[in-house]
């Protein structure tokens, strides 16, 4: 296997007597798309401010390319850093906005205008050239963003909320046209967001963050279906969550007793052991499933309509503090007070390891 593109090695960050990161070590292929996913203060800038050279890390090692880049200043390392805000320079034009990283490094101008016009072009830009930024869309301007950074060509594209400021259309339109940039370009984007639908529509890679820590990592797909913890099942997505102490097991299968009956596992769990077992929306089943499992009664609390589907929360009648979570079809004719059978099918059901 090639050496990773950055290698983060047991990274741990205080600010005074708060630790924000806690050991965090995260390898970057060469042309990935990584999202650092996460809740507001789970550390996701701190970390992304430690590859950019902004902080340096109270422990641990950060390498880019195999060089030691722990304590290089953001100027000396292969990297560059986009804000939310853009930061364009307002009275300089879109052209000499994106030619100005070159003019630091003492590009002669006309190589500095053939490269601005070839990175404005990668971002679909090319006729905005001469425009100043004030008379772009907020779209438009954090694309000239993105050819600035682009043009000096790093090694990593670090991203800090770089959709934020947008609104939620503009911002989903965004996603689409970063993708495609990035795949374009083939630099490694490292991406940070709390935005769990622009990680899905992003990632080649997600990282779920919480309380300093990473606490899933892996293509979202695969985060999705088997997300490692329970944190990582309600971050990414939502899901129903059945504690369970396991009462018997065999070579094949377990019995796992939850607050709704018991539930058959395949797999040898230690009998007496606690677990968490977790199901997606799709994955329930409003009465009773062929050849599933049931989850006893509920009663439905909300019904909400969301285009093309319903979300519907329901209340089970066994124990009222579990709450289920279901996507059904915007045909669906539940109504809230409705009593149903709540089932799901034994494949579809996550066993979570913490
Ligand atoms: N310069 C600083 N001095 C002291 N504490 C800080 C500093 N920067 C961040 N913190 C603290 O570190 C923790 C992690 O912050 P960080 O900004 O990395 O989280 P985050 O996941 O990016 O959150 P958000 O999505 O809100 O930006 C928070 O508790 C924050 O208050």
């Amino acid at each position: 296997m090639s050496a990773p593109l950055v290698d983060i090695s047991s990274v741990s960050h205080r600010f005074g007597q708060h630790t924000v990161l806690k050991d965090v070590s995260l390898q970057i292929e060469p042309g990935s798309y990584t999202i650092l996913l996460g809740p507001s203060g789970s550390g996701k800038t701190t970390l992304l401010s430690i590859l950019g050279g902004f902080v340096t890390p109270s422990e641990g090692k950060v390498f880019i390319r195999g060089e030691d880049c722990t304590s290089v200043p953001p100027a000396k390392r292969p990297t560059t850093t986009v804000f939310q805000d853009y930061a364009l320079f307002p009275h300089m034009s879109v052209g000499s906005n994106v030619g100005f990283g070159l003019r630091m490094q003492g590009v002669d101008g006309a190589t500095r205008a053939a490269k601005a016009r070839e990175a404005l072009a990668l971002v679909g830009l090319a006729s905005a050239f001469d425009k100043k930024p004030h008379q772009l869309s907020g779209g438009q301007r954090q694309r000239v963003a993105l050819a600035r950074a682009l043009v000096i060509e790093p090694a990593v594209l670090l991203l800090d909320e770089p959709l934020g400021a947008l609104d939620l259309k503009l911002r989903r339109q965004m996603q689409d046209e970063l993708k495609a940039i990035q795949k374009r370009v083939g630099t490694a984007f490292i991406h940070v967001t709390h935005d769990q639908e622009e990680a899905m529509a992003l990632a080649d890679h997600c990282v779920v963050m919480n309380d300093g820590r990473i606490e899933d990592e892996g293509p979202p797909e695969r985060v999705y279906a088997r997300p490692a913890t329970r944190f990582s099942a309600t971050f990414m997505g939502e899901s129903t969550i059945l504690a369970g102490t396991v009462t018997e097991a065999s070579d094949r299968t377990s019995t796992v007793a939850t607050p709704v009956g018991p539930v058959s596992l395949p797999g040898a769990l230690p009998v007496g052991s606690t677990v968490a077992l977790a199901i997606r929306p799709e994955h329930l089943v409003l009465g009773e499933a062929r050849g599933g499992v049931r989850l006893g009664t509920a009663e439905v609390s909300d019904v909400v309509f969301q285009g093309s589907f319903k979300r519907v929360l329901a209340v089970s009648v066994e124990d009222p503090s579990l709450h289920f979570i279901a996507k059904l079809p915007a045909t669906a004719t539940v109504q809230p007070g409705d009593r149903v059978a709540i089932s799901c099918d034994t494949d579809q059901i996550i066993l979570l390891t913490d």
